[in-house]
């Protein structure tokens, strides 16, 4: 058996075993070859099974953010495994539910199929081609603890790889600790803040990078850097592979509460932003002809108490190899 064939058959496995990633990566494989009955003949073996629910869920899953046309309503698949008790599709109806009252819409509108409509920007400084704004009350505290819960685990310390030795080593730049949210991990909340978060910031997340977790405990920082980079390796043939020039960052801030210190700050500007839990901060690194904008270096300011949770989205000006994954059939 050669190497590809024995990943196929161990994916199944875990598949089959109920393990979610590799479930994600073996459909979302399917998809973005095209295979769609391989996907079919899958969901329709799983659906009888053990794993019942869980399948429901999915295939509701791949209808609301793949376009799968499946036997149900995505919503109706998605109330109905909230109805039998299924712990995974509760938590995604009340974030529905949740993130439609932050949008101020009445109990009697259906959270769950209510067309989004973007929080309003507020302009913290635009001087110099650099524009940052900031969505208050942009999502949920429950996403917010969720994202902190379940990626938080694999956080490790930042590190930058050593040119010389090829060892990963902690360099003084960025101090503070880090985790991807990989495509196959997202799962129904990851996908729709993906989502939500490309309309309201007017991006494609299909030119997305991989959204980062950042966590700084006191002393932690992220020191003045720019987030675009140099003209000719974006533009070189493996910069154009990963989406060329990086013209836009996106921060969510995911708490704690009462976190001090740990400012954004922009010190070409004389400004720093302190956005609380939920808001977005939103910045071009770009100037109107796609070069790098000086006045776009930034720091991530040294935490003095609590701690510090961010996740941050870094924009392509074109697809990455993250967005095929992030939409194989979109
Ligand atoms: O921690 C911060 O406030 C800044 C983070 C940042 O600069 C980045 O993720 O590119
Ligand atoms: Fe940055």
């Amino acid at each position: 058996m050669n190497e590809q064939d024995h990943y196929q058959r161990t994916l199944m496995q875990d598949a089959d075993r109920g393990n979610p990633i590799a479930r994600n990566l073996l459909i979302h494989g399917w998809l973005g070859a095209g295979n769609t009955s391989a996907v079919d003949s899958w969901l329709k073996d799983h659906k009888g099974g053990a794993q019942h629910l869980d399948t429901v869920l999915f295939e509701a899953e791949l209808s609301c953010f793949h376009g799968w046309v499946g036997e149900a309503h995505w919503s109706e698949s998605l109330r109905h495994c909230a109805g039998k008790g299924h712990k995974q599709a509760r938590f995604i109806v009340s974030l529905y539910e949740k993130w439609a009252k932050l949008q101020g819409l009445g109990a009697t509108t259906d959270a769950l199929t209510a067309t989004w409509s973007s929080p309003p920007w507020r302009e913290v400084a635009a001087q110099d081609g650099l524009a940052v704004y900031q969505c208050l009350d942009f999502a949920p505290h429950t996403l917010l603890a969720f994202i902190r819960n379940s990626l938080g685990r694999a956080l490790r310390p930042s590190a930058v790889v050593d040119p010389d030795t090829g060892a990963a080593v902690r360099h003084p730049v960025r101090i503070n600790s880090a985790a991807q949210w990989f495509p196959e991990q997202l799962g129904w909340a990851g996908k729709l803040l993906e989502q939500r978060m490309g309309l309201t910031a007017n991006y494609d997340p299909r030119c997305g990078e991989v959204f980062s977790l950042l966590h700084y405990t006191p002393g932690e920082r992220y020191k003045a850097h720019y987030d675009c980079l140099p003209s000719e390796q974006a533009h070189s043939p493996q910069g154009m592979a990963q989406g060329g020039q990086r013209t836009l960052t996106v921060l969510l801030t995911l708490g704690d509460q009462g976190f001090e210190g740990g400012a954004t700050a922009f010190p070409r500007l004389g400004i720093d932003v302190h956005t609380p839990p939920g808001a977005l901060l939103r910045f071009n690194n770009t100037d109107d002809n796609g070069q790098p904008l000086r006045s776009s270096l930034h720091e991530g300011q040294p935490v003095t108490r609590g701690e510090k949770w961010l996740l941050s989205k870094w924009v392509r000006e074109q697809h990455t190899p993250y967005g095929a994954e992030l939409n194989p059939i979109g």
